[in-house]
């Protein structure tokens, strides 16, 4: 049943993407059945003529018939044959879309949870590698197609005898029970190659990696990364030498039984045709169309066992595919409450944290409000728990204790989609992607609004630079894809990162680290116009450069998760004995002459 759930759940997925996919499926199905049907009933009839009557145009008559039946379903099993080639690698490359947008859309937290980003891995791996989507789709097609078939010739062969049905079916017992150990061990062996072979992929990727290039020339690691490939790569070719070596024993066996089968059909049907001790005696036509129909159904018996074998065994690869595609979207979680308008205030109220699967508080106890329009410094040693507080306010995680209000209400109780809209931020380790400047500021391909992201550009002090490329703001960012593109340096980048925060309509900005990469002339820059920027939308800004938090209204100081100060710069600096005060006088040190 879990089995048959499952099933359902592939196909109403399958559905989903095509339903037409299914439809020339059962279409093909039974196309491929009928054409069994016609030549094991059809040279019966054809025979029987030649031994008999006789008939000139009976003969002609029925001999077409074959010939034009065969061209006819040779061309319909062609065609669908085509078809359905090209809609295998629709529904496989729709699979992997369909587990694109789940990675895309589904709760933040379960992709820095280990556990599901092992399940990730395994879903993509059983897509990928086994092409197991695909081999499912063609088993069940598979299945449908020998069912039909089994019941047609079951028929046929009962007007001779059941004997040659038992005697067929417990050899055909034996090979599925074969081929279901094998299918077993095949798949506990593709299962325990997956972490060598996750290494060898890892190790292969270091060396393909053009990012990579820099650091393994300079700490000459090129030698130790190719030892490893090999290592990995003599493991794996030791691994499949003995899966050969039981495939070769287990096709030795297959072929053995098949051939008996085959001895069975032919020896049982020509006994009745030489004596009439086993039953009635059938004249030549009979033998052609009951030797056909014992080996056909043989042919059909093995394989919709070998199917029910496959689609198991394939169900057991695509679990974690299927475990993955039913976490839950982040879309669904939260309420359904409309954000509409700005923040108004931020509060948190005994927030306290730990990370799945961790039993840190990385956060204890944190309160603390501040109102709309205020620029927030948050500041403390690495570590700390800076980045999180960011990360629970933009709802990547739930806290595990507290509440986090926002206009009063608990951020949780807000519709995913209007809330996420509010919220722009700059993480330390942001991406920017090979779009143009233009698409990675819009985050659109179209309707884009040029002029604000031109006037962001130049707002960040990028506009000289932009000005110069080629493009312009039109330009490639990166060479990955078009030999136009344009590589710029980590504080340009931080720069058009800042510029994509700030051209989102939110009203509530997050900054972690945002100038790390800037100059000093940059960054003064960026710190001058910061209120400029940011105007009167509300700001938490994250750096480890003690200079920034003058510029801000509050600094929230934090220590080991623990909120140790909240106030404003003046008033922190009268404290000489806080946290605050060592880290602003440390660096400060640093920058005084003599
Ligand atoms: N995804 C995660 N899973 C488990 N622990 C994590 C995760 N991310 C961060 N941590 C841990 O939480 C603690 C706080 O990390 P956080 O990134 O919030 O610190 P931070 O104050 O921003 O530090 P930094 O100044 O170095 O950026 C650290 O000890 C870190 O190891």
């Amino acid at each position: 049943m879990k089995n048959l759930n499952k099933l359902r759940m592939f196909f109403s997925l399958s559905w989903e993407i095509s339903p037409s996919y299914i439809i020339f499926l059962i279409l093909s199905t039974l196309i491929s059945s009928g054409q069994i049907f016609i030549n094991v009933i059809l040279p019966k009839y054809l025979i029987d003529e030649l031994m008999g009557s006789k008939d000139f145009e009976r003969l002609i008559i029925l001999g077409s018939l074959i010939i034009l039946s065969n061209l006819l379903f040779a061309l319909l099993n062609n065609t669908m044959k085509r078809i359905m080639e090209v809609k295998n690698i629709y529904m496989n490359e729709m699979m992997n879309k369909a587990m694109a947008d789940k990675i895309m859309n589904v709760e933040f937290s379960y992709l820095e949870n280990p556990y599901y980003l092992d399940l990730k891995e395994r879903a993509a791996f059983a897509a990928n590698n086994q092409a197991a989507m695909e081999r499912l789709i063609r088993d069940v097609a598979s299945m449908l197609k020998n069912i039909v078939t089994i019941l047609g010739l079951v028929t046929i062969m009962f007007t001779l005898s059941w004997i040659l049905i038992i005697l067929l079916s417990v050899v055909i017992i034996v090979s599925i029970l074969a081929y279901r150990l094998f299918m077993n061990y095949q798949m506990n062996f593709f299962q325990e190659i997956i972490p060598v072979n996750r290494r060898y992929g890892y190790y292969v990727n270091l060396c393909y990696d053009d990012k990579l290039q820099k650091d393994i020339r300079l700490y000459d690691m090129s030698d130790m990364m190719t030892d490893k490939v090999t290592h990995y790569n003599l493991e794996i070719n030791e691994w499949f030498s003995r899966y050969y070596k039981k495939q070769g024993k287990f096709l030795g066996l297959y072929g053995v039984l098949n051939d008996l089968q085959g001895a069975l059909a032919y020896g049982y049907v020509g006994l009745r045709v030489i004596t009439d001790k086993l039953g009635p005696r059938i004249g030549l036509g009979s033998f052609t169309m009951y030797v056909n129909a014992a080996i056909n159904f043989t042919k059909a018996t093995t394989e919709l066992g070998n199917n029910i074998v496959n689609v198991i065994q394939l169900l057991g690869y695509l679990d974690p595919f299927m475990e993955f595609m039913s976490l839950p979207d982040e879309g669904q979680i939260g309420g359904n409450v409309v954000f509409d308008g700005d923040v108004e205030s931020i509060e948190f109220k005994n927030v306290s944290f730990k990370y799945p699967k961790s039993d840190r508080l990385v956060l204890d106890n944190v309160s603390f409000k501040i109102n709309k329009g205020e620029k927030i410094s948050i500041v403390g040693l690495n570590g700390a728990g800076k980045t999180t507080l960011v990360k629970l306010i933009c709802r990547l995680y739930r806290p595990t204790e507290g509440k986090i209000l926002i206009n009063g209400r608990d951020i949780f109780e807000y519709e995913h989609e209007s809330y996420m809209k509010r919220i722009a931020a700059v993480f330390q380790d942001y991406k920017l992607f090979n779009f143009s400047i233009e698409e990675n500021i819009t985050g659109k391909e179209l309707n884009e609004d040029s002029k604000k992201a031109l006037n962001l550009i130049e707002e960040v002090g990028l506009k000289d630079r932009v000005e110069s490329l080629p493009d312009g703001i039109k330009s490639l960012l990166g060479k990955a894809y078009d030999e136009r593109g344009v590589e710029l340096s980590g504080g340009e980048q931080q720069k058009i990162a800042i510029a994509r925060a700030l051209y989102k309509n939110s009203s509530l900005v997050i900054l972690d680290e945002p100038t790390s990469a800037l100059d000093p002339i940059a960054e003064a820059e960026i710190y001058e116009n910061f209120n400029n920027l940011v105007g009167d939308k509300t700001a938490f800004y994250i750096s480890h450069r003690m200079s920034s938090s003058v510029f801000c209204d509050k600094i929230l100081v934090i220590d080991g998760g623990e909120v140790k100060d909240f106030d404003t710069h003046e008033n922190l600096m009268k404290k000489e004995d806080s946290l605050y005060y060592k880290l602003y006088n440390a660096q400060a040190v640093n920058y005084q002459y003599n």
